[in-house]
């Protein structure tokens, strides 16, 4: 073999192996999903693509996930007992729903930890006294829709006391012996792909097609206002994203279909504040767990997304607690339950029909003994035009914080409701200082523009999307891939 053909094979290898490395790390990167860090935006050819995973904070610390779970602390102190209510010691001794085979050994696949460890060695806190929450007995005329309140979602408008969906209706997976395998994040973000497309048909298409012909008249500026009307985004916030867009048209000179739709692109997402904080604060702090209260009105997902939520913290390695604070619904509570069986968390309940804010504190009370990272407090859905309801929802949040601070209120938010969100949003606000939003149902809806007035009108962020009924159809919002889905970007 002549040197020049040994010189020529030695440059082939060399040249095979650098493609080899290069493709490699190429699809390593593109597997990887970080809960911590959030990749850049990114343009994407089709529907809502989410390029980070959701990332959790302590409150006033940074947005990451520290390496290790921190140690449970030491209990604190108790303060001398009061005496009890008797009705308070009726309502109490919550039941705990153990996970479904969580004492059988459970073989579960790296690096998914979804064991739920708990010390029983370690002393657990005696009660805090607290001023006992009345028992309530939901009144019927405060549970029933009988004013014709009219647009709060379509569940909003049936009577509380009707027939609910059960278990057997809500689609949950069947019980198992065995505890769920959670899809990693990054399996999950690729799924969700494509799910806002019907939102696309309307916005996108429309304002693309008016911006893009050129020049435009008042009537066309009239068509992209009812455009921006039509999806959501109200009347405000139409006024604002028109008034850029009329400026930077002018100023830019636009005159391509291309150059309209990233001038569009830039307002509207100049429009959702992308700057906001929109890390949820579910990690423990001070030796406590983090809480989380989830609110909303009837029907919107708040028990869907709490079981969803709890799934992506206990594969990011969470121990969870869950509270069933629905306890208007018996079906809600078991409906968490089984949430909590399938994916290695605990749930805390209480009687049907018993005082929400008991079964709260007592999940709660439970969580700081045992030392869990998060207790995710699932509450009854309540129509925000009953005061007697909002009051109620207000106690919850008072008792629980007689124990330790509410990290995260998040208020869930049907998509498909529209423009009665922000109404909703309002007034839950009002009652129990919302800290974030969690829109549900976008992939059955044509709109989404509620995020838009959402955000402005309150300063709330939207810091999660539900986007299907599976159980790992939970994302964290992006204002720019949003953006993207909303206009059918590529
Ligand atoms: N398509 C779609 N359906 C969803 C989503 N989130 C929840 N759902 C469905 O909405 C229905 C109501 O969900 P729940 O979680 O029971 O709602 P809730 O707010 O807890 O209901 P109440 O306790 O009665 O107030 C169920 O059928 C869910 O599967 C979502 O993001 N997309």
């Amino acid at each position: 073999m002549s040197t020049t053909t040994l010189i020529w094979i030695v440059v082939l290898v060399a040249a095979l192996l650098a493609v080899a490395l290069v493709a490699g790390v190429a699809l390593s990167r593109r597997r990887r999903i970080s809960l911590t860090e959030k990749e850049p935006d990114r343009p994407v050819t089709k529907g809502y693509r989410a390029g980070g995973g959701i990332t959790f904070a302590q409150p006033g610390g940074p947005a990451t996930k520290p390496a290790e779970p921190e140690p449970a602390a030491k209990p604190a102190a108790a303060k001398p007992a009061e005496e009890p209510p008797a009705k308070r010691a009726e309502a109490a001794a919550p039941v705990v729903d153990e996970p479904v085979g969580e004492d059988a050994p459970v073989e579960t696949p790296a690096p998914v930890d979804i064991s739920v460890p708990v010390d029983t060695a370690a002393p657990v806190e005696p009660v805090v006294p607290v001023e006992a929450p009345e028992p309530v007995r939901h009144p019927v005329a405060d549970r029933t829709e009988v004013d014709g309140q009219p647009g709060v979602g379509d569940d909003a408008s049936v009577p509380r006391d009707s027939v609910r969906p059960g278990l057997v209706d809500v689609q949950l997976p069947e019980e198992s012996s065995e505890i769920d395998e959670i899809e990693p994040t990054a399996g999950r973000l690729e799924r969700l792909r494509g799910r806002l497309s019907r939102s696309r048909s309307t916005l996108g298409s429309g304002l693309l097609g008016l911006l893009g012909a050129g020049d435009l008249d008042e009537d066309s500026w009239t068509d992209v206002e009812d455009t921006l009307l039509m999806a959501d985004l109200g009347a405000a916030v139409t006024m604002q994203v028109v008034e850029a867009l009329r400026q930077q048209i002018a100023a830019r000179g636009v005159r391509t279909p291309e150059q309209a739709r990233t001038l569009l692109r830039e307002v509207l997402v100049d429009a959702l504040h992308p700057s906001m904080d929109r890390s949820l604060h579910a990690l423990p702090h001070d030796g406590k767990p983090a809480v989380l209260l989830v609110v909303g009105v009837n029907g919107v997902g708040k028990t869907t997304t709490t079981g969803k939520l709890a799934r992506v913290l206990i594969a990011d390695g969470r121990t969870v607690l869950l509270g069933a604070a629905d306890t208007f619904r018996a079906a809600a509570a078991d409906q968490l339950a089984t949430w909590g069986s399938r994916v290695g968390a605990r749930t805390v309940r209480g009687p049907e029909g018993g005082d929400p804010a008991s079964v709260a504190f007592d999940a709660v009370k439970q969580g700081v003994g045992e030392g869990v990272d998060t207790v995710l407090v699932d509450t009854a859905g309540r129509l925000h035009t009953k005061t007697g309801l909002m009051d109620e929802l207000g106690k919850v949040k008072r008792v629980v914080e007689k124990q330790t601070k509410v990290d995260e209120v998040l208020l869930v938010l049907d998509a498909t409701t529209g423009q009665n969100g922000l109404t909703q949003a309002r007034v839950f606000s009002e009652v129990v200082d919302v800290t974030g939003i969690v829109l549900t149902k976008l992939d059955g809806t044509a709109k989404g523009g509620i995020v838009f007035q959402v955000q402005r009108e309150l300063g709330v962020p939207v810091k999660l999307v539900g986007l299907g009924e599976g159980a790992d159809d939970l994302a964290p919002f992006e204002p720019a891939a949003f953006v993207d889905a909303l206009l059918g970007q590529g």
